[in-house]
């Protein structure tokens, strides 16, 4: 038997960061190397993304996952025991044979998708490596630009603003290290100029302040005044990405703008976005609009998509097919990739591909849900996608991969290179 056979596979009921039950796999290797990865969850899904196996009824909201803990254990691991780790595609295939479903139902794409990653880290170790050294080899040297979270609203902030992320990214910054710094200073400022109004409620799901706006326009504005109260200048050292999230307001062409009290069509939601993107140093916009609006993603795209970042996330949910189907549409350039949308790092690593084929480009993201997991990291690094989004700069759930990122840029020392500004060669 080779040091990487799998020997053990075990399924064990964790908590994630919004305190619901959540799946952790552990698996072991034949030559003592073990792997352990947890699944995070989604709150504002795209409705073709693999689906997590929850087992309904009363107990923790019906989002309890014995059932998919138990398919780990009971149906998963009598599946792949003996089998080699280091075959990280035959392993896959293995767990969507045995699911059989076209979006994990079965199973759970909770479920499947830890094995898939506690068996990357087991391999990884196998070999003497860490993961992203492991996937990326020596080419492995891209360090991510950090799409933060300063502001949080729509479905992880109780709907009290339609937008969902308002987030800063420092292009111009010299290291990972210096953003994260930089994003730090803005962080803070937000918190107090919200403060300062009587617009602080707290925090939402990823960490980015609750506000208390009654205009989605006013998010804007007070990220401006936080990034010019840092010390830096907006558009010029410092920008702003948006992740609309448009589906969860949006169906059938309508969008209704909850907090303005307005409903407005494709059209109408084009012009208004339009409009910010004239008066605020915007240079990445996620989900403009919703996951069946193809139309409407492809127009925005025409308008704005050679000088800016146009993100599909809900309507592109990781998924190669889509992916190639939205680049013949001209829609979106550029993808969000995150794992739990498809339930095996194979899948999710045939997403970037396609990405990449049609010249887009590529954002890991974690979810709203997460935990210390810090996989998502390795990924980003191992496959050199460039872009990292995992929420807010102020909880541990999301500290815990931003400083897995600084332990690796150290790892890389001088050979260490900034995406910072080549990622966003389009908007500049
Ligand atoms: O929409 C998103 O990009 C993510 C992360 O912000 O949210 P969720 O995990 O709830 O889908
Ligand atoms: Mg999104």
């Amino acid at each position: 038997m080779a040091k990487s056979t799998i020997t053990s596979i075990l399924g064990r009921r964790v908590w994630d960061s919004r305190g619901r039950p959540t799946v952790e796999a552990e698996v072991r290797l034949e030559g003592g190397a073990r792997g352990i990865a947890l699944a995070p969850a989604g709150a504002s899904t795209g409705s073709g993304e693999a689906l997590d196996r929850r087992d309904g009824g009363t107990a923790f909201g019906g989002y309890d996952v014995k059932g998919a803990v138990a398919a780990v254990t009971e149906e998963i691991a009598p599946a792949l025991l003996g089998f080699d780790a280091a075959d990280q595609a035959g392993l896959d295939a293995r767990l969507i044979a045995l699911d059989g479903t076209p979006n994990k139902t079965r199973l759970g794409a909770n479920a499947t998708l830890a094995v898939s990653m506690a068996a990357a880290h087991a391999a990884a170790q196998a070999a003497g490596a860490p993961l992203w050294r492991h996937l990326g080899g020596e080419a492995a040297t891209l360090m991510p630009l950090p799409q933060i979270q300063i502001l949080g609203g729509g479905a992880h902030a109780g709907r009290r603003i339609d937008i969902q992320d308002f987030l800063v990214i420092c292009p111009e910054a010299t290291s990972f290290a210096e953003a994260l710094d930089w994003t730090a200073e803005i962080y803070r400022a937000a918190g107090a100029i919200m403060k300062e109004r009587g617009l602080l409620q707290g925090v939402a799901d990823e960490g980015g302040w609750w506000p208390a706006f009654d205009a989605n326009e006013q998010a804007l504005e007070t990220l401006v005044r936080a990034i010019e109260r840092a010390g830096f200048a907006p558009g010029r050292q410092v920008a702003i990405a948006l992740d609309i999230a448009a589906t969860d307001f949006g169906k059938g062409g309508r969008y209704r703008l909850g907090l303005e009290g307005r409903e407005l069509d494709t059209d109408g939601m084009i012009r208004m976005l339009l409009g910010w993107l004239a008066a605020y140093p915007i240079a990445s916009i996620e989900d403009p609009l919703a996951e069946d609006d193809h139309e409407g993603f492809a127009a925005f795209t025409r308008e704005v998509g050679a000088r800016m970042q146009v993100v599909g996330d809900d309507y592109l949910v990781t998924d190669a097919a889509r992916i190639r189907a939205a680049a013949a549409a001209g829609a979106a350039n550029t993808v969000l990739i995150k794992p739990n949308q498809r339930g095996t790092l194979t899948e999710t690593k045939a997403a970037w591909d396609a990405a990449r084929e049609v010249g887009y480009a590529g954002i890991v993201s974690a979810r709203s849900g997460e935990t210390e997991d810090v996989t998502i990291v390795h990924l980003a690094l191992g496959w050199g996608v460039g872009q990292l989004k995992v929420g807010s700069f102020a909880r541990s759930e999301r500290m815990a991969k931003w400083n897995e990122a600084l332990r690796i840029e150290e790892a890389l020392g001088a050979r260490a290179r900034f995406a910072g500004r080549a990622v966003l060669g389009r908007s500049r």
